[in-house]
């Protein structure tokens, strides 16, 4: 049995998994303690266990909830994948677009200088990148027809013009921006389990615009994106 957690921010997002499974979820167990719930579906014709989680908005309640729920598990998972919406970069990912990380980078870890940013990597005190496993995630982007490039993990959306052109110059063909992936890799990285991160597109990176956010069309993505990955997530081996 290959057994992969697949952790959102919200419920939405969770859902959007699980409905990339007709027949409907069971609980996977109790969390240890008053936590969010796991969810578990058995894709059809696969000899996956999926669990789902809902962690919560942001890289420390992403990195806490995935943490905890690899302590926790009876059986080891064989890959970690942080997913649900996120913001696009133009033109790498357009909204109602999917991503695929090629890379998992925390943008906004670091310190402000006067020379600019330097993040966590330039200032000794560990990573700011985590790569999925490589053939992994171009099979999934096959699958799925998505973009493969950054997905960068802010603690605060981009909200304008030049933040958006300064991340971009920054992390050379970034395709999009989201709250938790980071958080996910880290922990998988702890427990020595691979990531991958899958995005679909709500929003262009850019000037804070609420009307232009696409949330329903890219969780509706996010379904599709799910079930073509099933096949590819049954039959990857972690030493690809
Ligand atoms: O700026 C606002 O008014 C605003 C309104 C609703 C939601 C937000 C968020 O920041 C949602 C963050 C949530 O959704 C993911 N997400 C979606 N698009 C983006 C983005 O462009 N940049 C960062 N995160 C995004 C994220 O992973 C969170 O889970 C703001």
């Amino acid at each position: 049995m290959r057994r992969v957690l697949v952790v959102t921010a919200v419920p939405a997002e969770r859902d959007a998994v699980l409905a990339a499974v007709p027949g409907g979820a069971e609980a996977a167990g109790e969390p240890p303690f008053a936590g969010p719930a796991v969810l578990r579906v058995r894709p059809a014709g696969t000899r996956l266990r999926v669990d789902v989680l809902a962690a919560g908005v942001g890289p420390a309640a992403a990195a806490a909830g995935a943490a905890t729920a690899l302590a926790g598990a009876a059986e080891p998972y064989r890959l970690v994948l942080a997913a649900g919406i996120g913001g696009g970069f133009t033109p790498a990912a357009a909204v109602g677009g999917t991503v695929v990380a090629s890379s998992i980078v925390a943008a906004d870890l670091g310190s402000h200088t006067p020379d600019g940013f330097a993040d966590i990597a330039s200032l000794g005190f560990g990573t700011s990148v985590h790569r999925p496993p490589g053939r992994l995630a171009v099979a999934l982007a096959a699958a799925a027809g998505a973009a493969l490039g950054p997905v960068l993990t802010v603690s605060a959306a981009t909200g304008s013009a030049a933040r958006a052109a300064e991340l971009a110059a920054r992390h050379e063909g970034a395709a999009a921006e989201a709250m938790e992936g980071f958080g996910v890799a880290t922990a998988a990285a702890l427990h020595g389990v691979p990531v991958a991160e899958i995005r679909t597109v709500s929003n262009a990176v850019g000037p804070r615009d609420r009307s232009a956010w696409r949330i329903p069309a890219a969780l509706a993505a996010l379904t599709s994106a799910f079930a073509a990955a099933w096949p590819v997530l049954d039959t990857w081996r972690d030493h690809d």
